[in-house]
């Protein structure tokens, strides 16, 4: 469980100051919980602030223990999370670039458990047969896929993922939000995923929290509490039809836009 109590956060640049957050309070449950909300509402920011390369006000609490309070390694080795922005260039193997994702456990050397979860996270994405191949040979999307493996081989109780579908087919897509589900199944971790997709976010969230363009709150609960056509047409400035599936999980058909 990740707790924002009172978040107040600027980004400072050339003398200016730019208000992301003021007094914000979000509470993510275990389960997956999926940021929602227009470009620069602070989704990415949000994430970052979470896992503490920010100068924040406020607190982020872990269970009760204020992240600010923690040392580096021990949040390092409870949080993972994949950024939105990748590196493009690496003369490391893709095994080599998911096995960073154990840099934590790392000692002097390689151990063949760390090589084993490696092969494992490698294995749960479908890219197995890549692990000898030099990360810069690898295609956008799977790329993309490497660094998720990276980000999953941590093992972590809290999850924060940065648009991890963005380049990746519908496949890759549904293969993910799989993976994913199975994943807080098997034990109570904390995923926070940003996603653009709505669709796929009321289909696999168990809790949606949507921001507004100005960093405020608009909405945290359920898919069918949030997803509404008022929320859509508040948030995005889009006039959508919201109706259910025969599984009762609403799906969104967008209609039109108009100038906020
Ligand atoms: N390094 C930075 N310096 C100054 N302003 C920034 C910086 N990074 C982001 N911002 C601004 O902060 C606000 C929030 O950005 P953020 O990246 O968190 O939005 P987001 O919701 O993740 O957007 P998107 O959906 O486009 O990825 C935006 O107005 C953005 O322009």
């Amino acid at each position: 469980m990740i707790r924002i109590e009172n978040l107040s956060f600027a980004y400072k640049r050339a003398g200016k100051s730019h208000q992301v957050f003021e007094h914000l309070d979000i509470a993510f449950k275990p389960g997956i919980n999926v940021i929602l909300g227009p470009n620069g509402a602070g989704k990415s920011t949000l994430l970052k602030a979470i896992f503490g390369i920010l100068d924040y006000k406020g607190n982020v609490f872990l269970q009760e223990t204020p992240l600010a309070t923690m040392a580096l390694e021990e949040k390092i080795s409870q949080i993972a999370y994949l950024p939105q922005m990748d590196i493009e260039q690496s003369s490391l193997t893709v095994l080599e670039m998911v096995l960073l994702g154990r840099l934590p456990e790392l000692q002097r050397k390689v151990r063949s458990e760390d090589i084993a979860y490696a092969m494992k996270s490698m294995a749960q994405l479908n890219i197995s047969e890549l692990a000898s191949r030099p990360f810069t040979a690898l295609s956008g999307g799977q790329k993309k896929l490497v660094f998720i493996a990276q980000t999953l081989v941590r093992d972590s109780d809290i999850v924060l993922l940065d648009e991890p579908i963005n380049a990746l087919d519908l496949k890759r897509q549904l293969e993910l939000c799989q993976l994913l589900r199975s994943k807080v199944q098997e034990k109570p971790i904390t995923m926070i995923i940003v996603l653009h997709d709505i669709n796929l976010a009321v289909r696999f969230a168990d809790h949606l929290v949507v921001l507004r363009e100005n960093g405020t709150l608009y909405a945290v609960g359920s898919p069918k509490e949030v997803m509404t056509e008022r929320m859509i047409e508040d948030v995005y400035g889009v006039i959508a039809r919201v109706s259910c599936d025969e599984d009762g999980v609403p799906v969104v058909s967008p209609l039109s836009s108009f100038a906020q």
